[in-house]
């Protein structure tokens, strides 16, 4: 049976950010000097939200998710006030910051990244368990560059250079969805396509122009994009295979663990690993 925790097995650090219904704080239990990130999530603003369920599924599902590239939850306390959730610890934040920072990322990098998420959401798939909300906001890095879908559902309203639109953002939501039709697991083969446009490009393919949502929303009923010339051939192949309208002609995760633009940025595996530290030029 696990361990019963509660706050005072924790050294508490600093804030590492902070989203909806809380905060996350870099935490160090006391006996094993692990490092971990805890989430503290405020219990009157779940209530208030009708969230808890949803939190107590998200928890329930979460518990079980073993991968390399799906932050891990290794246990969960609650007091009076606060839900806390013991989380990995992702040394290098958020994906976003990286891409902000850089603008937009090689496709060598962009391409490791996808194939990354295409193995989390195989995995997430074969577990029938869907719709992880792939948006960037949550998706973190680790030490080894490794992602890590760091997402319990909860959309973030951090101030920081995160996407313009305030409130969790409409750019990754599939056809299906933006119609209120019955959506499976394709939807997150949709948003594959739109974290891959975006991690080559810095932009949404269906960003919030100017003109207001409902564009947004009409372009991506109609998967209108286009795709700048600086994308290669192979990227460019992949993208549009991915951001089908209908969800039965989206290229399932198998092949795209084996799409030609995935496979020529794969190292060879006897090549000793050298800590990939990457530079913005
Ligand atoms: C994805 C949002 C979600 N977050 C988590 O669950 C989160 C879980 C989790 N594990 N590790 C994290 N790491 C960080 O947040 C982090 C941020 C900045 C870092 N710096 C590295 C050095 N650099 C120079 C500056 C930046 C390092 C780590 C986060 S966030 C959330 C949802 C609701 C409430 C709070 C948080």
């Amino acid at each position: 049976t696990p361990p019963l925790w509660t706050l005072n097995n924790f050294d508490l650090g600093s804030g590492l950010g902070k989203g909806q219904f809380g905060r996350v704080y870099l935490a160090r239990e006391k006996t094993s000097g692990f490092i971990v990130a805890l989430k503290v999530l405020n219990i009157s603003e779940l209530i208030k939200n009708n969230a808890e369920k949803q939190l107590l599924r998200e928890v329930e599902i979460q518990n079980n998710l073993r991968h390399p590239n799906i932050l891990r939850l290794y246990g969960h306390f609650y007091d009076k006030k606060y839900v806390f959730l013991i989380l990995e610890y992702a040394a290098k934040g958020e994906l976003f910051r990286h891409l902000r920072k850089c603008t937009r990322f090689t496709e060598k990098r962009a391409s490791k990244y996808i194939a990354q998420m295409a193995g989390a959401l195989g995995y997430i798939h074969k577990k029938h368990v869907i719709h992880r909300d792939i948006k960037p906001e949550n998706l973190l890095l680790d030490l080894d560059d490794q992602l890590k879908i760091a997402d319990f559902g909860w959309s973030v309203h951090a101030p920081s250079q995160r996407r313009k639109t305030l409130c969790g953002t409409k750019d990754y939501l599939p056809p299906e969805m933006v119609e209120n039709q019955p959506h499976d697991e394709k939807i997150d083969l949709w948003s594959l396509g739109v974290l891959c446009y975006e991690l080559l490009t810095g932009n949404a393919p269906f960003e919030e122009s100017a003109n207001g949502r409902d564009t947004t929303y009409k372009r991506i009923a109609k998967a209108d994009f286009t795709i700048p010339d600086h994308v290669s051939v192979d990227a460019r192949d992949l993208i549009s295979s991915l951001l089908q309208r209908d969800p039965n002609k989206r290229l399932p995760i198998k092949n795209v663990l084996n799409h030609p633009w995935i496979l020529k940025h794969q190292k060879n595996s006897n090549v000793l690993r050298v800590t990939n530290r990457y530079y913005c030029l």
